[in-house]
Formats: C-alpha cells, structure tokens, sequence
C-alpha cells in the first residue's frame, strides 16, 4: 500500500520550469462549439494516423465532462475523414486522462465516452478502464493497477500519441486541482485522489510529467465560465493555483469556442 500523496520539496518547482521548457500553446477560435470540437478532433485523428503509420500503435488519452463529450461525438467521424477503415484501428488504444472511482456503467464515468470509438473499430480489449469500486477494494489499488496496465501496454517511453484535455472553470485538468497535493505528484505517471473538491471525490488521474511527455496535448473548452481559467492558463506555469497553466506537452493546441476565448476585447 502506498502513502497518501504529498507533495515532494520541490515538485512545483520541477514542473513549472519543465512547462517553461515547452513551447506555449497554439490557441485556435471557433465561432462555436460544434467546429471548435470538429477542428480538435482532426488534430487528434491526424496524430493517430502518424502514430499508427510511423509506430504501428497509436495511444490517446481522453477526457471527461463537456469537451470529452463534444470528441466522443466528432472524432468517429474525423477518423473516416482520416480516412481510417475500421479495421486499421485495431492499432489504437484508448486511455483516459482521468477517471471517476465509481461503478462501471455509472454515469459518471469517463470511459463512457469510449463508446463510439468501440463502435467505429477499437477493440474492446485496447480501452484501457479503471476498475470500480465492483472490483477493486479501493482507488489507491484500482489506480496502481490501471498504472502497471500503462507500463505494460502503454505508449513506448511513455510518449502518448495525444491526450485531449478538457478544463475546469476552476483551472483543472484531468482530476489535477488547484490547490490539491496530488496535483503535484511526480516521479509517476498515475495517481489517485481519494478528496477531489468536485465530485465524484475518488478518482485516477494522469500527473504532470506524463502529460508533458505527451507528443500532443489538444485541450478543448466551450463557454463564458472558462474564460478566467483560460486566461490563467496562457500565463506564467503555476502548478498550484492554475493546473491548466501546466497542461503542456511537446506540442499544444487549444481549441476553444468564441465565448472562451480569453482575449480582451
Ligand atoms: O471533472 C472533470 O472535469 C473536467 C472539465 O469538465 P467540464 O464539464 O467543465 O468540461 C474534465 O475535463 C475532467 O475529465 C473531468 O473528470
């Protein structure tokens, strides 16, 4: 069993001058929500199609709430677009940034939005699931088995594909909050949080080091409430206050909506 997490001397430190260290986000506007997701999702189905040809496998990491769900609509149909018959995405796995320690099938779950990529030719065995609390005795263990499964089956040096992000109005990222220790958490690519500030309160969640080994991070937000945090999220790295400020990894693009767009004007 491991500790509880806190934070290790110097963690903050570490992350936020390795964010320094990558370049700062691209940032794209759509007029609305719909074409913001449409433009994410041929991001996303582009690096697929360069992991499958160039590595034989693909790994993409996805996301929950409003932009999870707006990708598990449109990314079926950027994949067709990619030109992707069903059978060539056998080589895809499907991750998911964070996850909610609740029943499988529970509304709350992320991996919910698996679904139409199981339809459009990902193998069920390639969707990579928490265990809920059905079984698992507890998230710390559900999170350190999902986190030897990523080992195993993971992307070669731990270089995802593409992790699609979605974000809070409060500056979250996966279940990575302002404020919260595990936030900080490096030296691993995984970590439970058992007092998440929004509910469901257990969950998993990708840390920091492994977003920024990420070969693409595509961070999708609609609305007027992210406006505050995507600007906090263009600014100096700061781990603690705004998680989002550090979601960056070897290329990032955001697409937001017209509403989100943090720009004065
Ligand atoms: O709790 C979570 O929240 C974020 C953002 O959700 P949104 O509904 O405000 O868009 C989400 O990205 C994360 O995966 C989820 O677990």
């Amino acid at each position: 069993m491991t500790e509880p997490t806190s934070a290790r001397p110097g963690a903050r430190h570490d992350i936020e001058s390795r964010t320094a260290g990558l370049p700062a986000p691209m940032v794209d506007i759509a007029p609305t929500r719909e074409e913001a997701a449409e433009r994410a999702s041929a991001a996303i189905a582009a690096a697929i199609a360069e992991g499958l040809s160039a590595r034989g496998a693909a790994h993409l990491a996805l996301t929950g709430g409003s932009g999870g769900r707006a990708i598990a609509h449109a990314l079926p149909t950027a994949l067709a677009e990619a030109g992707f018959p069903p059978q060539d995405l056998r080589g895809l796995h499907i991750w998911f940034g964070d996850e909610r320690f609740v029943p499988a099938g529970d509304a709350e779950r992320n991996d919910l939005f698996a679904a139409p990529l199981a339809e459009a030719g990902v193998p069920e065995e390639n969707i990579h699931r928490l265990a809920g609390p059905e079984a698992a005795a507890d998230v710390r263990l559900a999170t350190e088995a999902l986190e030897r499964d990523l080992a195993v089956a993971g992307p070669v040096g731990g270089r995802f594909d593409a992790i699609h992000l979605g974000m809070g109005p409060d500056g979250h990222v996966c279940s990575l909050f302002p404020g919260h220790p595990v936030a900080l958490t490096t030296g691993r690519d995984m970590a439970a949080v058992e007092d998440s500030p929004k509910p469901p309160p257990q969950r998993a969640t990708l840390t920091f080091p492994a977003l920024h080994r990420s070969r693409l991070v595509v961070l999708l937000a609609f609305g007027q409430d992210k406006r505050d945090a995507a600007r906090a999220g263009l600014g100096s790295p700061d781990a603690a206050l705004a998680p989002i400020s550090c979601a960056r990894g070897e290329r990032t693009l955001w697409f937001l909506d017209d509403a989100a767009d943090p720009r004065d004007r």
